[in-house]
């Protein structure tokens, strides 16, 4: 698994003394590319560096030709597109139909479809971009891939969280061909089946934070509910009842109080799935029957939930610690030092001022040490995902 993580983006004999990319081998597999825009240059830069040959096609050579590699072959479509066996379709859906004309020069061969829709053109088309490529080139196999990657991702290698590369077709060789392709590279292929899974893979970039939408409205939620609770407890029942004016306590102090709400009811709601799960397995004396869908759903969302619990707890615990800044606060120990000296007391103490201090200082303090500490054993492991050699000592 670390061999192919460990892969640097461009191998050292595919570079030149000066740091460019040298020419491919001799008897590198060729590659094709149509499109020479942001998409296709960082394919070729990649497909060079894992020892392919690439050939791109371009409406116009002459003027694009400077911004891929030198040893990428860059000229007309026809060109490009008649020695390759893989033809990587890097131009966008509403062009595919300008491409007919190569229809009979691609005949037999791999079309991959990288492309991705927009939130609009995905809800307008039935089809996917894929398919419909397929219905334009009936003579072609058309292979989706690569359209979750980035062309950032692709100059700048594969991390963990972004090294699967969805792939599906309906001809399995083709898929082969692809796969072997995408692992030469250093990401990993997904077999998604066939070319009508096409629409669920254009549609993966779309998902913004998948898992995060409920969870987030869940918290926003609670948020409201317990924040007017408490704007009723603090604020108005104290200006119906007594007519004193405690609406500065809106932006700090009630906010404060219904963070810990919040977090604490987040909290339960990772732990209850678990335990109705249990007594759900429990009541039917097996494990291997399905939970209900709403409960599949809120056990999925446990990660999300606890997370936004900790925010409002970090949240709380920061609120907590700008109090004391008040200028409120600052009047009420005038107010009490007032009090006090007027008793004739000598003595200001307010007990329950300073172990509140003290706690929270004590926390603080705890996790900041905690933090470091995670810094510290993690380091390693970090520096190993961003391949810094430098930092290889820290392992031994
Ligand atoms: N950019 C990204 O990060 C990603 C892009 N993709 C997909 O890759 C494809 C290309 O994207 P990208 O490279 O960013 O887009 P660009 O606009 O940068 O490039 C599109 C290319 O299409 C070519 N083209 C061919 N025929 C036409 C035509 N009739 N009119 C206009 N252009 C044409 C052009 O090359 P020439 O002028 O040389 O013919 C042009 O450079 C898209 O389908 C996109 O969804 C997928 C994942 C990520
Ligand atoms: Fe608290």
């Amino acid at each position: 698994m670390s061999g192919e993580m460990d892969k640097p983006l461009i191998s050292r004999c595919l570079i030149d003394s000066d740091g460019s990319l040298a020419e491919a081998p001799s008897g590198a597999p060729k590659v094709g590319i149509l499109g020479s825009g942001d998409f296709a240059r960082s394919l070729a830069t990649r497909l060079v560096g894992s020892g392919f040959s690439v050939v791109v096609g371009s409406r116009n050579p002459k003027r694009t030709a400077g911004l891929f590699p030198a040893s990428v072959q860059v000229t007309f479509q026809e060109e490009a597109v008649s020695s390759p066996e893989v033809i990587f379709v890097a131009v966008f859906r509403e062009h595919y139909s300008t491409l007919c004309s190569l229809s009979d020069l691609l005949a037999g061969k791999i079309l991959v479809d990288v492309s991705n829709p927009t939130e609009q053109e995905h809800l307008r088309h039935r089809e996917s971009n894929a398919e419909f490529l397929a219905s334009l080139f009936p003579t072609c196999t058309v292979v989706k891939a690569f359209n979750v990657i980035s062309a950032w991702t692709l100059q700048a290698g594969p991390r963990d969280g972004n090294r699967q590369v969805p792939i599906c077709s309906d001809q399995q060789e083709a898929k082969h061909v692809v796969s072997e392709m995408v692992r030469a590279m250093g990401f990993m292929p997904v077999d998604m089946g066939s070319l009508t899974s096409a629409r669920e893979v254009e549609a993966m970039p779309l998902r913004l934070l998948p898992g995060w939408k409920v969870p987030t409205l869940l918290a926003l939620g609670l948020f409201v509910c317990f924040y007017a609770y408490n704007f009723i407890r603090d604020v108005l029942q104290p200006y119906v009842q007594e007519g004193k004016n405690k609406f500065y306590k809106l932006p700090v102090s009630v906010v404060n109080t219904t963070l810990p709400c919040v977090a604490y009811v987040l909290l339960s709601l990772v732990y209850l799935p678990g335990v109705l799960a249990a007594t759900l397995q429990l009541q039917w004396g097996t494990k291997y029957r399905r939970f209900p869908d709403w409960l599949d759903h809120w056990l999925q969302h446990r990660k999300q939930i606890g997370l936004l619990s900790f925010f409002c707890a970090a949240l709380h615990a920061l609120y907590s610690f700008c109090l004391p800044l008040r200028r409120s606060h600052r009047y009420e120990l005038i107010n009490m030092a007032v009090k006090q000296v007027l008793a004739n007391k000598s003595h200001l103490w307010v007990e329950e001022e300073v172990w509140r201090m003290e706690i929270y200082l004590s926390l603080g303090v705890l996790a900041l040490g905690t933090l470091s500490l995670l810094a510290v054993t993690s380091l390693p492991s970090i520096a190993n995902s961003l391949n810094w050699r430098e930092f290889s000592f820290v392992q031994k």
